[in-house]
């Protein structure tokens, strides 16, 4: 499917676990250009989502187009153009940060001057700098996000798709991640990014996706998911809350 309008494009994507659904038959396009936040309670099926649209997960049913080229057929093309943060990162993390780079780097076939040039640009501006020879296995939750992102930045991807990118990250370090996201969406490049919290969303997103129970409840520019109400009304309407009575844990 080539149509330079949206930077991802997703047809009925399916995926169940042991006879369970977990994503049942997904659509979203999501547009170049855009800040698109996939919003959903725990469980909902963010993460299979986008493991399926980036070639980490194979789907049941269904396909997925990243920047024109198919993700199932086409792997190679499709792969070069997108930069990924995936859930849990599954980080090489017996190297620094600097070797983690330089590692990435090279397996993607980038100039060993423009690797160490950027990677260093990048622990610095990411306040990893500090970390020196520290290995990524001893870095903080927050720490391996971070290293993640450049990870998902280095070779300058025209889309990015994060897992969570905000999850462990202290104020600081949210605060950076969100200028750098927002400076690169101004520049031309696509976010697409899970989350389960509003106010970053709100923030952030052009547009915005809810998924529940693994099927897309809402979706739109975030004035149209939103109307006149918070974000967070709607999601809680849509994914259907329970609030508590006073009654519950009486013991506690
Ligand atoms: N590898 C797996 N094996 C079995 N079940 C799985 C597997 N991966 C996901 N699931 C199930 O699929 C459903 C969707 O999970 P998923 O991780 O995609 O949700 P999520 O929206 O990313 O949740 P969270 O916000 O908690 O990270 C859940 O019921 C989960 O238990």
């Amino acid at each position: 499917m080539k149509d330079d309008r949206f930077a991802m494009v997703l047809r009925g994507l399916a995926k169940s676990f042991d006879g369970k659904v977990a994503v049942g038959g997904v659509d979203l396009d999501v547009p170049a250009g855009s800040f698109y936040g996939l919003l959903g309670p725990n469980g909902a099926g963010k993460t299979t989502t986008l493991s399926m649209a980036v070639g980490l997960l194979r789907p049941d049913h269904g396909q997925a187009w990243v920047l024109g080229h198919d993700i199932w057929a086409d792997p190679i093309q499709a792969k070069r153009l997108f930069g990924v943060l995936p859930d849990g990162v599954r980080l090489f993390d017996r190297l620094s940060g600097a070797e983690l780079l330089a590692y990435h780097g090279l397996l993607r076939g980038m100039d060993p001057t423009v690797v160490d040039q950027r990677a260093a640009e990048l622990l610095d501006v990411l306040a990893l700098a500090d970390a020196g020879q520290t290995l990524v296995v001893d870095y903080s939750a927050g720490m391996k996000k971070k290293i993640g992102l450049a990870c998902a930045l280095l070779h300058a991807p025209r889309l990015l798709v994060l897992d969570e990118p905000f999850e462990a990250v202290d104020p600081v370090a949210a605060a950076l991640i969100r200028d750098i996201l927002q400076r690169y969406v101004a520049g031309g490049g696509t976010v697409i990014f899970s989350s389960h919290v509003m106010e970053v969303v709100e923030r952030l997103c052009s547009h915005v996706a809810i998924l529940a129970g693994g099927v897309i409840r809402r979706v739109g520019t975030l004035a149209e998911v939103r109307g006149e109400r918070s974000l967070e009304d709607v999601f809680v309407e849509v994914v259907g809350g329970r609030t508590a009575t006073g009654e519950e844990l009486a013991w506690l």
